[in-house]
């Protein structure tokens, strides 16, 4: 039988099948390999009674996060707000990048819309939306767009991330508790719920999950090593008709993303903050740190 490892706590690990739960340990000769199953692993599992099982392979991973150390996450939840804690450009524009980098697709979460002008707010979404990226915008407390979200996450796994208060558990807690309808199997797993932090997966609807801990607060960026894979992962940089094809856009001549920047079609702050991560890639690569 296949299924996905919803929650783990030490060597047990929850393993959602067939809309049953088992509780499973690691049998396979992956654990030969120093392979540890992680929460999002999907696996084939022998089932032995009613409730337990053990794990016995683990299907091939589409990406790996570290902190927390969770796998297979399709969509990345990246929450911002204006004000309270105040934009930080730089933090978002390293974010995604990263999920660029490991094709992990990201939905923009604008919270705490109602301590926002609808001008600041709109500035923003035109300079993402501008490159292709969705915008969400809410409220928490009184603008909380359920269907859409709904929409967002159908069918996928998700994670949320961002800083310390841009209001991530206010909105777990809005999706988990009250709004949307959710399986039977969250529901069980909520019975059994202890004060120990671990990491856990619930299921909004088949083939729909949604990680409960917050995704990567402050990861450093040791996942791209080469500072000149960088323009890759800036969505409009990434395809851009330069002299030269492996062009930086930094001093190189004729290049269209600095005729772009120069023009307004691409955005100031993204090039600073491209600019300043690739210098933090550089100095690291160059003093090995
Ligand atoms: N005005 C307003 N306040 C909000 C909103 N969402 C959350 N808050 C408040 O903002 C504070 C932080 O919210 P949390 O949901 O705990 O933020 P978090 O991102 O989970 O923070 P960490 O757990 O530190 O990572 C709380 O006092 C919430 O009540 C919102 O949409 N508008
Ligand atoms: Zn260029």
């Amino acid at each position: 039988m296949n299924g996905k490892i919803i929650k783990a706590q030490k060597e047990l690990y929850y393993v959602e099948s067939g809309n049953k739960i088992y509780m499973a340990k690691a049998r396979g000769n992956f654990r030969k390999k120093g392979i540890k199953p992680l929460v999002g692993d999907d696996v084939k599992i022998d089932i032995q009674d009613e409730d337990n099982a053990y794990i016995t392979e683990i299907l091939e991973r589409k990406n790996t996060i570290k902190r927390p150390n969770i796998s297979n996450v399709d969509q990345m939840l990246v929450f911002i707000t204006i004000n309270d804690p105040p934009l930080n450009l730089y933090n978002l524009d390293k974010y995604l990048s990263m999920c660029e980098y490991e094709h992990i697709d990201v939905v923009i979460v604008l919270s705490k819309k109602d301590l926002a002008t609808s001008e600041k707010i709109n500035n923003l979404t035109d300079i993402y939306q501008k490159i292709g990226y969705t915008i969400l915008t809410l409220d928490n407390y009184n603008d909380f767009p359920e269907d859409i979200i709904k929409e967002i996450l159908q069918g996928k796994t998700s994670a949320v991330s961002g800083a310390s208060g841009v209001g991530k558990s206010t909105f777990l807690n809005n999706l988990v508790e009250n709004n949307l309808e959710i399986g039977e199997i969250s529901e069980k797993l909520k019975r059994g719920k202890n004060t120990t932090r671990h990491t856990e997966i619930f299921t909004i609807e088949n083939d729909t999950y949604i990680f409960d801990t917050p995704g990567f607060d402050s990861f450093d960026f040791d996942f791209l090593e080469d500072e000149n894979n960088l323009n890759y992962t800036f969505r409009e940089m990434a395809d851009s008709n330069c002299r030269f094809n492996n062009c930086n856009h930094i001093n190189e001549p004729d290049c269209e993303v600095k005729e772009k920047l120069a023009n307004g079609q691409i955005a100031k702050s993204r090039y600073e903050n491209y600019l300043m991560i690739f210098n933090e890639l550089k100095d690291r690569r160059e003093n090995k740190w």
